[in-house]
């Protein structure tokens, strides 16, 4: 893994965009794993700010989402579909038809996990993969405990994300207590992976991931099983890291 230092969310939401921006134009047909949460939110605005100073264009860009509440329709302001158009897909010249969320209304969840699996697959898998991470350690919505083995499944929330992720809703019982989410193995077979991480509240997270043992109690560890991660952190973020 390799740590990039950034001072604060902004400059985190920069360093990203650009990696990205560079990946869009050196390949011709990329295949993008994206993520929802507050952190990758700066890097959206940065990307579509790119793309109205015409300095890029989604056309051959096919993206996959992480992960999607069960039970929210994607018109559901909460739901993780909402989320991707209206922070990136409505400004962008994407083609809908080349976005991927998991449907969380699927009639039949499992079949939805097993088919979403097929869909990476047969696109010829993910280039690039953007993560962000829970202060539980999950990454997507894999919680600890979590086998490295798992696809796309279907989860039941921990306590601590309901939690958490209820700032984004009205109320806390309003917060959805399960989630499908793409699996450990999925997020390491993309090709490379961009870990977000900002914020205090996300320091012990990443004190753990750095220095910590790899461990399905701390789902992010299975990344160092990776060879190709960017840890891309701001001081705050960092600033309960032991530097030995
Ligand atoms: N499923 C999402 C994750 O994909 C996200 O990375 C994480 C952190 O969210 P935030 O960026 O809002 O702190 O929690 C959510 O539960």
């Amino acid at each position: 893994m390799k740590l990039i230092k950034v001072k604060n969310y902004e400059d985190m939401s920069e360093k990203v965009a650009e990696m990205i921006i560079e990946k869009i134009r050196k390949t011709s047909k990329l295949n993008l794993g994206l993520a929802t949460g507050g952190t990758p939110k700066g890097t959206y605005k940065k990307l579509v700010e790119a793309y109205e100073k015409k300095m890029i264009s989604f056309q051959q860009v096919t993206t996959f989402n992480l992960d999607e509440y069960v039970g929210l329709a994607p018109n559901d302001p909460n739901s993780y579909h909402y989320y991707m158009n209206k922070s990136l897909f409505d400004h962008v010249d994407i083609q809908p038809s080349n976005t991927n969320i998991p449907n969380g209304v699927a009639r039949d969840l499992m079949e939805e996990c097993v088919q979403y699996d097929y869909l990476i697959k047969k696109s010829g898998g993910i280039d690039l993969q953007i993560l962000g991470i829970g202060q539980n350690g999950h990454i997507g919505f894999n919680e600890p405990g979590t086998s490295f083995d798992s696809g796309t499944h279907i989860v039941k929330l921990d306590d601590s994300t309901i939690n958490a992720n209820a700032r984004y809703f009205n109320r806390l019982q309003d917060v959805p207590t399960h989630a499908i989410t793409m699996g450990i193995q999925s997020i390491l077979q993309s090709k490379e992976i961009i870990l977000m991480v900002s914020g205090e509240e996300k320091s012990n997270a990443l004190q753990r991931l750095l220095n910590g043992e790899v461990t399905e109690e701390f789902p992010a560890s299975a990344l160092k099983n990776h060879p190709n991660v960017y840890i891309i952190a701001d001081e705050k973020a960092l600033s309960s890291v032991f530097v030995s």
